[in-house]
């Protein structure tokens, strides 16, 4: 039947046309009132079409939600726009009885020899809900299954928090979180012991370029690269470890379509991560695989200039205004990454990473969070990373409405330093 796909692109078109005033979008499966879709407003905006700034506006910078790439995908509207047949892929599997889409592993296979990041030769492919399926998934399998003694999971302060919340989550016989690298420095050499190290790089919540910091045949790293793509830090060399895992949430900003990859070279590795894959969720909806090949087809266009040009323009701009906020400050610090030659942009680069370390400095305001907090900004405290309470994240990569506000608030307060 010719043409069954245009009510669908009808809808789509209608719900894109409903101005929110640039301060919001309306979804094709969000809330319609009267028969109209309404509009889901960023903070502080509300009303039908999020015209209404609230003036009691707080900034909101706590989650690592990604929209600072929306608008990109507003001007691509076109390119990155996909329609789903009513009978799109079905089966628990595809033509090779995997779970898996060989042409989005073909696909990522690419995107990384385009990008630079990742050596992706002799590694098997896994995709995950994101890349906190893969986490465990990883943890699982690099852990000893007949051990007398749990692995020890570990990784350097200051960390994601998920490491350690979902491993505790697990109550595993198999392994256990067990804090801070600099615990375990003397320990590695004990043949009965088994590490597990995160290195996540470019770090959370600090955007350093971390390394592995236990050494050893029984010190088994797996290496989180949510962060390294050009948007946030220069790429000096493709990533070459054992164990490597990306995520599309922070390449692309899709974290609602969750949707991570992890690159094994370890066969049997590779193996008990499709098991736990298969027992956990029976693979990644097949929906999202077509989405974020989709997605990985618009950011590989061109050698991938388009995205992280803008990307990367957008975070060099919000840590340019970020940094003269803070220049005449002496009770607040963000972090100084060193710059680095970029591989990608052919150039030497500061970073630009996804969330400031901010470090209240004066002793009276050791309780950072709660000093912010009277100011009017939500952040992360400090201490959920194992940190202690002098500092705060600020996430950095919300909407532009996220980051105007907390510059604002930002401004005022170090205006009334010196007052
Ligand atoms: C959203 C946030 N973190 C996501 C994240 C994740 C999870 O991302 P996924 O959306 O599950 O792919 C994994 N690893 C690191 C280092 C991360 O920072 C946050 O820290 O607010």
């Amino acid at each position: 039947e010719v043409g069954w796909s245009r009510r669908a692109a009808e809808e789509a078109e209608a719900v894109a046309a409903v101005s929110c005033s640039g301060h919001g979008r309306a979804f094709l499966d969000g809330l319609v009132v009267d028969g109209s879709p309404v509009c889901e407003c960023n903070t502080c905006f509300g009303g039908p079409d999020c015209s209404q700034f609230s003036a009691s506006c707080v900034a909101d910078v706590d989650s690592g939600d990604p929209l600072f790439l929306e608008p990109f995908w507003m001007q691509h509207a076109a390119s990155s726009a996909v329609l789903v047949a009513g009978w799109h892929r079905m089966s628990y599997s595809f033509n090779d009885h995997s779970s898996i889409s060989q042409e989005l592993v073909k696909l990522i296979r690419k995107l990384h020899a385009i990008v630079g990041n990742a050596n992706t030769t002799g590694r098997f492919i896994v995709f995950g809900a994101g890349s906190t399926q893969l986490l465990n998934a990883a943890v699982h399998a690099l852990s000893p299954h007949n051990s007398s003694a749990p692995a020890k999971v570990v990784a350097t302060i200051p960390f994601y928090p998920v490491y350690k919340s979902q491993t505790d989550f697990f109550r595993s016989v198999d392994f256990q979180f067990a804090g801070d690298t600099s615990l375990w420095k003397n320990s590695t050499s004990d043949p009965t012991s088994n590490f597990i190290e995160f290195v996540t790089a470019p770090n959370n919540p600090d955007g350093k370029l971390n390394k592995a910091v236990l050494q050893g045949p029984n010190v088994k790293p797996i290496y989180d690269h949510a962060y390294y793509w050009p948007h946030f830090t220069p790429i000096p060399a493709p990533a070459d470890e054992d164990l490597m895992i990306f995520t599309i949430s922070k390449l692309t900003g899709h974290a609602g379509s969750r949707f991570g990859w992890a690159l094994i070279k370890d066969k049997d590795v590779y193996e008990t991560m499709l098991d736990y894959m298969s027992l956990n969720t029976l693979g990644v909806s097949r929906d999202t695989q077509l989405r974020a090949f989709k997605l990985l087809k618009v950011v590989t266009q061109g050698r991938g200039r388009e995205i992280f040009k803008f990307g990367y323009k957008t975070m060099k701009d919000r840590w340019e205004k970020l940094n003269k906020a803070l220049l005449m400050s002496r009770r607040f610090s963000v972090q100084e990454n060193s710059p680095q030659y970029c591989t990608f942009f052919g150039k030497v680069k500061r970073p630009s990473p996804a969330y400031a370390w901010l470090k209240c400095e004066k002793e009276e305001d050791k309780e950072c969070y709660g000093v912010l907090k009277k100011a009017g900004i939500i952040g992360r405290n400090g201490t959920l990373f194992g940190a202690n309470s002098s500092y705060v994240r600020l996430s950095l990569i919300k909407t532009q409405d996220d980051f105007d506000i907390l510059l604002h608030q930002i401004n005022k307060l170090v205006s009334e330093e010196d007052g």
